[in-house]
Order: structure tokens, then sequence, then C-alpha cells
């Protein structure tokens, strides 16, 4: 039996097989990906390898591949789980599988929890790699309302919870676009940064051992709001205005100068402006900072399809996601709202028939009206200025709809 320190991931989907399993392993981890899609968990097993391909037209060199190997499956649904939970050689938890999913791996990782109690094993972390703020506290609070009051008291001492901000683009890959890649390869950018909130974290700091490639931060809250509000925000934008204007990937999309003026005055003069303000992020390094991010959407060697990034447009024009997020922070240092305005209101006319979130928005515009239901949503009161130019937006970009 390997004696090397474990880590179990939750969801072997593009993130954890492309960014988060490879550092976990390249950092001597042995690799358990769990996951509830048995052709995914059977196909690791048989192979306990699988490719990660840096496709970057931004690198110095393209087409890098790295190897990833002594990985192993355990299926969610199965007591497997539970007993690889249990393992006394577990360190470290991670999740990628989606913010709406964590409701449900909760139980399982309190029955975990229970487990390692009873066996008297060492302490964990779980890190949540999910597009949230506070996604980890989230599932935090989930998992406590499984436990029982002995385990609550020992998950207090044993079990660290870590928020976290997690960056890297990685898209669906299609392995019969690349010679010899297999169904389990993935395609990423060179471009990665994984923050974690070092003062949450249980047992040694840095953990035991490090991993490669994961930076600790006391003020997490600062780079949490400075990724989803620009990343994140910026992608958005993108990807909304993109689907309005008929291009499929984020990188035609940015190459369009009326998107890229909208992202640019959005992350700079408005979400960047007030990150500025409440962060004390210098103007130059936030300024290089959106310089990666926008040369990082033009990169067209990950394919990456507008209606990815645009998926869930409710979760996004939540009131501290990505796009709403950002237009409050604005609203409360007294900067004006344009980009970001035409930003959700692109988000709003995002009619997509294969999204659940899309098809339940436009038939809640159609039935409620668009000025109350963007209200109650957001919270930008009928009136207020916020309100009104985004609802100008809206019949401006109508006309793009149309023009298509
Ligand atoms: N793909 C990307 O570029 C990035 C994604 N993220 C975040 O990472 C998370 C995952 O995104 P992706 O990897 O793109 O999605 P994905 O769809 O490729 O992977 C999610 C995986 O979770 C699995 N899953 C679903 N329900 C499960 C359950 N109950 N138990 C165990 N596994 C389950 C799915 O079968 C799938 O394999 C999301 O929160 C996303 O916002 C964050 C940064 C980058
Ligand atoms: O994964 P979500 O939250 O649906 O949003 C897509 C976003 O996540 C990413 O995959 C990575 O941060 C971005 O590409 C994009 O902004």
């Amino acid at each position: 039996m390997s004696q090397k320190p474990r880590a179990i991931h939750f969801g072997a989907g593009n993130i954890g097989r492309g960014f988060i399993a490879p550092l976990l392993s390249k950092s001597g981890y042995h690799v358990v990906f769990t996951d509830v899609d048995k052709g995914i968990i059977d196909a690791i097993n048989e192979e306990h390898s699988y490719s990660v391909h840096i496709l970057d037209t931004n690198a110095d060199e393209d087409n890098e591949v790295e190897e990833i190997s002594y990985v192993k499956g355990v299926l969610s649904t199965t007591d497997d789980l539970i007993r690889e939970l249990a393992h006394p050689k577990l360190h470290i938890v991670t999740t990628a599988v989606g913010l709406t999913v964590l409701d449900k791996i909760a139980p399982t990782l309190a029955r975990g929890i229970a487990a390692r109690r009873a066996a008297g094993a060492r302490p964990i972390n779980i890190i949540a790699c999910e597009n949230a703020i506070g996604a980890t506290a989230q599932l935090a609070e989930k998992v406590r309302a499984h436990l029982g009051k002995e385990d609550a008291a020992y998950a207090a001492e044993h079990v660290g919870f870590a928020n976290c901000s997690v960056d890297r683009i990685v898209p669906p890959f299609d392995p019969e676009a690349h010679d010899g890649a297999s169904s389990l390869d993935v395609g990423v950018e060179a471009f990665f940064e994984w923050i974690v909130e070092r003062p949450a974290l249980k047992g040694p700091v840095p953990l035991d051992p490090p991993v490669e490639g994961m930076k600790l931060a006391d003020d997490l809250a600062a780079y949490n709001e400075r990724k989803l509000f620009t990343l994140n925000a910026g992608h958005a934008i993108t990807a909304y205005l993109g689907y309005l204007a008929k291009y499929s990937t984020v990188a035609e999309a940015i190459g369009d100068e009326r998107i890229a003026a909208t992202v640019r005055g959005a992350l700079h003069d408005e979400a960047g402006a007030a990150l500025r303000r409440k962060h004390r992020f210098s103007e130059e390094e936030h300024g290089a900072y959106i310089e990666t991010v926008l040369t990082r959407f033009a990169n067209a060697a990950v394919h990456d399809d507008v209606v990815r990034v645009g998926r869930q447009p409710l979760r996004k024009l939540a009131r501290g996601d990505r796009l709403v997020g950002p237009a409050r922070m604005c609203t409360e240092y007294g900067i004006p709202v344009h980009h970001l305005a035409r930003g959700m209101a692109a988000a709003l006319l995002y009619d997509n028939a294969k999204d659940e979130q899309s098809v339940e928005m436009c038939k809640a515009i159609k039935e409620r009206g668009l000025a109350p239901y963007f209200a109650e949503l957001t919270g930008f009161e009928e009136g207020s200025e916020v309100h009104g130019r985004v609802l100008e937006e809206y019949k401006e970009l109508e006309g793009w709809k149309r023009a298509q």
C-alpha cells in the first residue's frame, strides 16, 4: 500500500483534472478522484494516468504536455468513498463540482468526518475550488448541518475549511483534435492562480508536503473579489455580448472592438476603480492584472465557448457575484456604471434554450416584466441610476439581437 499522503478530489471534470489534481499530484499526493459519473471513474481506474495539454498562444512554448499518473477513482455514491475519507494518510479534500452541487456532497463529507473521528485520524483540510466568494464556508455550513454534536466538536478541532480563489481557464477538450489524446486528457491555458485562506488551515502550514503552486493568503477577500470582479466579470460580459453578436468563442468575441471596449471600460474604469479604492491595489499593479486577463481571453488555442462561460445566468446575476457584485461596489464608491450596466443587460438578454437558468430568466422577464424582475434579482431599485441605465442598455442591445 502506498505510503504517500493522499488527496481526495470531488469532481473529476475540467478544473479537477486540469488544475487542482495536477498540482496535488506533482507535489507528492496520491490523488483519488471521486465523481458521480461512472464513465469517468471507470476510465480513471483503467488508465490511472492522463495528460494535461497546455494550449496557449501566449505561452513561450506551445503544446507542452504534462503527464499525471498514479491516480485512482472512486464512485461518489458508494461506501468506498467513506472508507477513502477515513483513510489515515488523507491530508486534503478538494472539490470542483459546481456551487449548486455542494449541497449534494455535504452529507457524504459529514459521514467521512464521523468515520475519521471514530478512527482517531489526523487533521484534514477541505477546500472548495468553486467560482464563488466563500464557497468553502458555504460547504462547511452544509456539512455541519449533517454532523452530530460530538462529530461537530471533532470537526472544529481537526477539520480545516479553507476558502480559496481558483483561476485557470479549462474548457472541455476534444481529444480527437489532438494526436494520441485520451478521453481523460484536458487542455488548459498556461496561467493559473490558486490562493488559499491560510488562517483556516489545520495541521502544518504550509501543508506537508507543501502544494507547489498553492499560494496562501491572510486576506483572501481581496484576492477573491479581484478575481471574481475582474476575470469572471470580464469573461461573463464577453460571453453575453458575444452570444448576442453570434460569436461562438470567447477569443472571437473579444476580437470585436465593440465588445472589447465594453469589457475594458468595465474592468479598468468601473470594477477596477472600485477594487483599487477598496483593497488599495496600485493602479499599475491592477492595470497589469487586467491586461493579463484580457490577453487570456484572446487565447484562441483554448476553444472556450461563450455558452460555457455564460452558463447559468441567474447564478452570475446574483447579488454578490461577478456582474452585480462589482456594480454594487461601484455605487458604494460613487463610481457610475455604464459598461457594467451593458454587461448586466446582455446577461438579461441571454436566451439559450439549452440552459435551464436562461429559460427560467427569459420566462420570468416575459411574465413579470424586466423592470421589477431586475430589481428583485439584484437589489437595484426601480428609479435608481443603475436600474435605469440597465434598462436603457437592454433596449439598445435588443437592437444587436434583431440585427443578427
Ligand atoms: N473550468 C474552468 O475553467 C473553471 C471552473 N471553475 C469552477 O470549478 C467548478 C467545476 O467546473 P468544471 O470543472 O468546469 O465543471 P465540469 O462539469 O467539467 O466538472 C464537474 C464534475 O463534477 C462532477 N459532479 C457533479 N455532481 C457531483 C457529485 N454529486 N459528486 C461528485 N462529483 C460530481 C461531474 O460529474 C463533473 O465531472 C465550478 O464551480 C466552476 O465554476 C473555477 C475555475 C475555472
Ligand atoms: O464556471 P462558472 O462560474 O460557470 O463561470 C465560467 C467561468 O469560470 C471559469 O471557467 C474560470 O474561472 C472562467 O472561464 C469563467 O469566467
